[in-house]
């Protein structure tokens, strides 16, 4: 059956091949994870020291050492969905990605490569912390696993941004504030630490305060009252004891909101600005852009790169303002993607509305097509115990329930003494909750709103959405999707499906972008215009890596550009022989 859509689209639907199992029982497999099993160990008895245990990361231990993966000229397949696939089969793929800052904690090349095996799709950078030396090398690191071992490790920057916070005074790590005590706030400058003063970062700091403001430190550290204005300096009393940590964070409240000021701060200083020309050069994947206030400044990171040739690099908007969540929609209109950065974000809102605010913006973000990263405090307390606390447990279940596409630590695995166990952690509990959510979805298919207006992109989304709701139905064994610069791989993430999906590029960008995305296995790979040929040859070429498997269903969706007048889009159901 073929059905022409209009002169330069064709959606073609071939002779479906009798399926291996159509009503193939998904709780069945489901449950080959069995409920009450553990997957990876948390007891820190059998654990020693940072590693963790697994038959899976065994596994990719093994290949990693016997180098059996040698990256093919023809393609190019992350050594660790491989195995993942070879150990685990098509429904035991962990969807969900993960996101690990990198510190001094993690940052040799056995280390990178231990977090690599345990599943980091892509490492980030702090801008805020470390040298540009120290952040050269970990890239060159990270590149060299990548070419060497055949990992697809993005790399992503996260600029420092301009930000009002305490200056860290070199004197001990924390100071405590107790009831009661009189504290002087100022931007002067003093040698060593004066008992009772913090020193703020930028002399505008108390801008639009007035006496009977309320100052919290951290989103609730502490908390102040302004009594008296001296210049630009601030007394203050305070009112709820409790502990200023390096670099702490200031907001002012009255009458229960925050007081919102518009200091001429810009999002991108003069520091980011050279760390983003240091990140181009290095040929880095993503920029992590904090603190974005509207869209303006996001379009003008994007024209700026391409203008550099740098067009490649995706940016992500870091939602962690007030004014941010103000303008939420616009914003993520014009990013490649959007952080949850909830660290920040408690500081301007009350702790209460994160949950709420996290799973608007995870909401919005699918209906519009980018991925999303939830972040910080996922698995704080690793940071020094080798064990989640449960409601860190029930924090990163939740996030993945709500089909966040990446999960993320930051100090767990920078500065943290258990950061592999973390990563596992989240490995093991996003994958328990992928298949949880997949049994409590079966049948519901969750249908997105429109996003393109054009013909051709109304057919690819129309295209996609259908395609998810095939693969469901049939119970294929896996989506493979032949797109040119990762649209349609990501328009059947969007929804969500219980395959996974193989995204075949051969677009090197597309294909370390597509490493953000829920429930997608990039694969670079050297595409031809006969569409055919490529789906023939990638097939065979699995086959032969013995990662699908005769009698294997495979849905094939294609979006391919075959010449300047016609497109090549259609489904087509396969199994292998
Ligand atoms: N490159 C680095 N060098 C040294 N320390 C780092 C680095 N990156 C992160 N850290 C440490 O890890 C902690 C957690 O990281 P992150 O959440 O990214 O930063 P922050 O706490 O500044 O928001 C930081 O507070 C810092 O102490
Ligand atoms: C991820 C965040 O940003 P950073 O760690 O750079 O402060 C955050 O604030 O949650
Ligand atoms: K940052
Ligand atoms: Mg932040």
């Amino acid at each position: 059956m073929a059905i022409a859509s209009d002169s330069s689209s064709t959606l073609t639907f071939h002779n479906s091949i009798p399926l291996k199992n159509p009503n193939v029982n998904l709780s069945k497999q489901v449950f080959s994870l069995p409920l009450f099993s553990r997957g990876v160990s948390w007891n820190s008895r059998q654990l020693k020291g940072k590693s963790f245990d697994s038959g899976l990361v065994r596994a990719i231990a093994e290949v990693n050492t016997k180098k059996e993966h040698k990256t093919s000229d023809f393609l190019r397949f992350d050594v660790v969905a491989e195995t993942e696939l070879r150990e685990r089969g098509f429904l035991g793929m962990r969807k969900t990605k993960l996101v690990c800052t990198i510190g001094p904690e993690c940052c040799s090349l056995e280390e990178l490569e231990s977090l690599a095996i345990g599943g980091m799709n892509v490492a980030r950078l702090n801008m805020c912390h470390g040298t540009r030396e120290w952040h050269l090398n970990v890239i060159r690191r990270i590149k060299k696993l990548n070419m060497e071992r055949g990992f697809s490790v993005s790399v992503m920057i996260d600029t420092e941004g301009s930000q009002i916070h305490v200056v860290d005074h070199g004197a001990s790590s924390s100071l405590k504030a107790e009831e009661g005590s009189i504290w002087l706030f100022t931007a002067e400058k003093f040698e060593g630490s004066l008992p009772f003063t913090a020193q703020a970062n930028y002399e505008g700091f108390s801008e639009a305060i007035i006496v009977g403001d309320e100052l919290v430190i951290d989103g609730g550290m502490a908390s102040f009252e302004v009594i008296e204005k001296i210049g630009n300096d601030l007394r203050c009393k305070c009112t709820d004891p409790g502990l200023f940590l390096p670099r702490a964070k200031f907001s002012f409240w009255r009458e229960g909101k925050l007081v919102e000021r518009n200091y001429e701060l810009p999002t991108l200083s003069s520091k980011d600005w050279a760390d983003i020309k240091f990140g181009i050069s290095e040929g880095i994947d993503l920029i992590a852009m904090s603190f974005v206030n509207d869209a303006d400044s996001v379009k003008h990171l994007k024209d700026y790169l391409s203008t550099n040739s740098a067009k490649s690099i995706r940016v992500l908007a870091k939602i962690e303002s007030l004014n941010s969540l103000q303008k939420l929609k616009e914003i993520i209109e014009v990013s490649d993607g959007i952080m949850v950065a909830r660290g920040d974000l408690g500081v301007e809102i009350p702790l209460e509305q994160i949950p709420i605010v996290q799973q608007e913006i995870t909401h919005i973000c699918r209906q519009l097509n980018k991925p999303v990263i939830v972040a910080s405090q996922l698995l704080q307390s690793m940071i020094e115990y080798p064990t989640p606390t449960r409601a860190e447990v029930a924090d990163v279940s939740e996030a993945v329930r709500q089909y966040a596409d990446a999960l993320m630590l930051s100090g767990e695995s920078a500065i943290g003494s258990y950061g592999q166990k973390a990563l596992s952690v989240l490995w093991m509990v996003s994958s328990r909750m992928e298949l949880w959510s997949h049994e409590e979805n079966r049948g519901s298919i969750l249908r997105e709103s429109q996003l393109g207006d054009s013909l051709h992109d109304r057919i690819a989304e129309e295209i996609c959405n259908f395609a998810v709701e095939m693969a469901n139905n049939l119970g294929v064994d896996a989506i493979f999707v032949y797109t040119n610069h990762g649209q349609m791989a990501s328009l059947l993430s969007r929804n969500r499906p219980y395959p996974p999906i193989f995204a075949f590029t051969g677009d090197s960008s597309a294909y370390m972008a597509l490493n953000l995305r829920w429930g997608v296995t990039p694969l670079l790979v050297d595409l031809s215009d006969d569409m055919e040929d490529n789906i023939s040859k990638t097939i065979d070429f699995m086959r032969t890596k013995r990662v699908i498997n005769e009698g294997d269903t495979i849905l094939v969706v294609s979006d391919f550009i075959r010449t300047h007048a016609t497109t090549f889009q259609s489904i087509q159901v396969k199994k292998v022989v």
